[in-house]
Order: C-alpha cells, then structure tokens, then sequence
C-alpha cells in the first residue's frame, strides 16, 4: 500500500508476468542500469528498492519481482496483496507471453486492491523482427482494462524508467489528516501575559 509522511510516499510494487517476460530484468535495468544475456529464472520471489523524485515528492518503490514459472504462482497473492501498484509484463515476441498476463490482469481485478495502478509492459521491444504482438492490440486491450500501457527494453533501456515515472505519478496521493491523533506541538511563545500555564 502507499504511504505518505511529508511528501515521502512508500509504495509497494510487484512485478507478475509469465517466466521469461523480462521482470527481473526490467527491475535490474531500473534499479541498478542494468541488463544480462543470460538473466537467471528467479526462485520465489526477489525484493528491491529505488526512490524516485515525482513532482514535490520522494516515491520509495519496495519492489516484489515474482517469480513467473507456474509452480510458484500459488504464492503470488502474497506479493500483490496490499501492493499500491503492478508491472504486468509480457514479450513481445510470445503470444503466448500476452495470454498469460491477460490471466493476471483478470486475477487482479477479482482479488487485487481495486485502487492499484496498474501497468502493462510489452518487453523485448528491441526484438521488432520478432514481434508477435502488435503495440496496437495490447493498447486496446489495455485500453478496455484501465491499465496504462508501454513497451519497453530493458536491453535497450527504453521507457524503463519511464514506466515507474509513470506509475509514481499516478499512485493516489494520501491526504494529510484533518484532525491527526494524538497530541499536536506548537512551537510558539504561550498566549496572554507571558507566564506559562501548565498542566493539568
Ligand atoms: N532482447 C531482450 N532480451 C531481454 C529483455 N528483457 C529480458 N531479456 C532476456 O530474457 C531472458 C529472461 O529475462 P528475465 O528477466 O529473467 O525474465 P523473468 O520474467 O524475470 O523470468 P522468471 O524469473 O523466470 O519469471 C533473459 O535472458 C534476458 O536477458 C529485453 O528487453 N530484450
């Protein structure tokens, strides 16, 4: 979930997509600028963080890259409950890759916090030759499903940054209570003659 003190916002991420789509490497990219030939496939999951100046404010992403392989997707509710905001990532050059986070939008709309920002991330854009899925498809359908949309590489490094620009931009903006429990300090002199008065 996001959280606000002053104009820090903490924010939790996921990143769901079928194995191989390019999570972590999208997430190496961004994180750390990034990229291998030869990602290894991840095991459970992986944490990261990276803060990101938006506007006036700082956004701390606490990112969960899930792993995609099938016979970890039983522990993916606990990545993506109480998350603020998804990368759901497919490549460009798997059909398939594109069915499969059609499942995970649809997972996520039955049992995902229903103010997550979600984003679609068509990776490998750099593999044009490749291309199984046209940019046009996954806009409409991104479109249907109220996520926002980009393709991305992380090889190339393009709109990797952009896409978490984008989703810290988005995510809701928690407002300051009107009335905060608990004591409020003033720092200022004490009202009327100057004496101080304390305490009951
Ligand atoms: N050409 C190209 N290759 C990429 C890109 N992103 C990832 N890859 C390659 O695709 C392979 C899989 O990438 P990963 O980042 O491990 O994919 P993943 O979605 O994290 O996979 P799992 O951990 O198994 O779920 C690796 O060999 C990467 O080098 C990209 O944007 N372009």
């Amino acid at each position: 979930m996001a959280s606000m003190g002053h104009n820090n916002l903490n924010a939790k991420l996921v990143l769901l997509g079928d194995m191989g789509a390019g999570k972590s490497s999208l997430v190496l990219r961004f994180v750390k600028g990034q990229f291998l030939e030869f990602q290894e496939s991840t095991i459970g999951a992986a944490f990261f963080s990276q803060t990101l100046a938006v506007n006036e404010a700082t956004v701390k992403f606490e990112i969960w890259d899930t792993a995609g392989q099938e016979r970890y997707h039983s522990l993916a509710p606990m990545y993506y409950r109480g998350a603020a905001a998804a990368i759901i990532v497919y490549d460009i050059t798997s059909t398939d890759s594109f069915a499969r986070a059609k499942k995970w939008v649809q997972e996520l709309q039955k049992q995902g916090n229903p103010n997550m920002v979600v984003a679609l991330a068509g990776n490998k854009a750099d593999l044009e030759d490749k291309r199984q899925v046209t940019a046009e498809e996954a806009r409409v359908y991104a479109e249907e499903n109220g996520l926002f949309f980009m393709e991305t590489s992380a090889k190339t490094a393009a709109n990797v940054n952009d896409i978490f620009y984008e989703i810290a931009k988005r995510l809701p903006r928690a407002q300051p209570a009107q009335n905060p429990a608990g004591m409020v300090l003033v720092d200022r002199p004490a009202e009327g003659s100057g004496a101080s008065s304390c305490c009951a």
